[in-house]
């Protein structure tokens, strides 16, 4: 079983996606930090630490993170308090996602903490900010238009969102960025095959602006769904897709071992 640490979830500062610069230095809100298996991308399967920060800049309908993104909750940590859950842990691998983790400026001193004591880092990113920090894999998965909250999709609203979301969810430049700079997974939400077409224009935009090679072995498709029983709707088609177009498929393992439990 996923183990935990007793962060509270009382709401705390509120972050509603504006790229911080004026937070601590030393800090970050925590929505949970949690021991499980990394359930999506390369390295599915692997023992890992998960550290999960509250705000978001985009607002993805389907966001299996609501907690962190429509209604951020979180209790605020010292990155000496979030070292010290990690090195009590038996894990090599921290995983940094959210939310988005890159908003933060101390996401950056947290993974220099974590690379000095030799762990590995993944950091789940939608792709839209880079910032320069040791880390081993970033893991982008940007964000295609079915993502975008309309307001027959809002899960919280009506539609508020959906023209900032539309706005935000690609920036060409960072994704060329963070993939010329780190060791990257291109990880696509897929729920049919209406987004390839999206999903090819973006590889092909992507491709002309980076300085690097993108094979289509580091592009994934992971199937849309945050519950066992929406993943057994949407799962074996995203895999004819990925056998269909070349692509990478990748489970949500974590979802079939404990469906939407929090902390796993
Ligand atoms: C909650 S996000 C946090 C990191 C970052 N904000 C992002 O979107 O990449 C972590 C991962 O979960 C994926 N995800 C979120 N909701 C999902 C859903 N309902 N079905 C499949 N993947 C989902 C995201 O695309 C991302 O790869
Ligand atoms: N087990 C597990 N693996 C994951 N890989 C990426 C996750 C994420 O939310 O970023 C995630 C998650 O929430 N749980
Ligand atoms: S970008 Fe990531 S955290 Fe933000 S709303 Fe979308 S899935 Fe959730
Ligand atoms: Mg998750």
């Amino acid at each position: 079983m996923p183990v935990s640490n007793s962060v509270d979830r009382e709401p705390g500062r509120e972050t509603d996606g504006e790229r911080s610069g004026d937070e601590s230095a030393d800090g970050l809100p925590i929505n949970e930090l949690f021991y499980s298996l990394q359930g999506e991308g390369i390295l599915a399967g692997v023992p890992s630490m998960f550290v999960r920060t509250s705000g978001c800049n985009l607002r993805c309908w389907f966001c299996d993170s609501y907690h962190t993104s429509w209604e951020p909750t979180h209790a605020w940590m010292s990155l000496e308090e979030i070292v010290a859950e990690i090195e009590a842990s038996d894990a090599d691998h921290v995983v940094l996602t959210g939310g988005e983790p890159l908003l933060h400026e101390a996401s950056v001193a947290l993974l220099e903490a974590l690379d000095d004591r030799g762990y590995h880092t993944t950091v789940e990113t939608n792709g839209t900010i880079y910032r320069d920090a040791p880390i081993d894999l970033v893991s982008v998965s940007p964000k295609l238009a079915s993502s975008t909250p309309t307001p027959e999709r809002d899960p919280s609203g009506e539609g508020e969102w959906a023209e900032r979301h539309e706005a935000d969810r690609i920036d060409i430049d960072a994704l060329a960025r963070l993939v010329a700079e780190y060791d990257f997974q291109l990880k696509f939400v897929v729920t049919d095959a209406d987004d390839m077409p999206e999903i090819l224009e973006l590889l092909a935009d992507l491709r002309a602006a980076a300085d690097v090679p993108i094979p289509d072995e580091d592009v994934l498709l992971m199937p849309e769904g945050a519950t066992r029983e929406r993943l057994a709707e949407t799962r074996s088609r995203v895999a004819d897709l990925a056998m269909e177009y070349g692509f990478r498929y990748t489970p949500r393992l974590h979802v079939d071992l404990w469906n939407d439990a929090p902390e796993t």
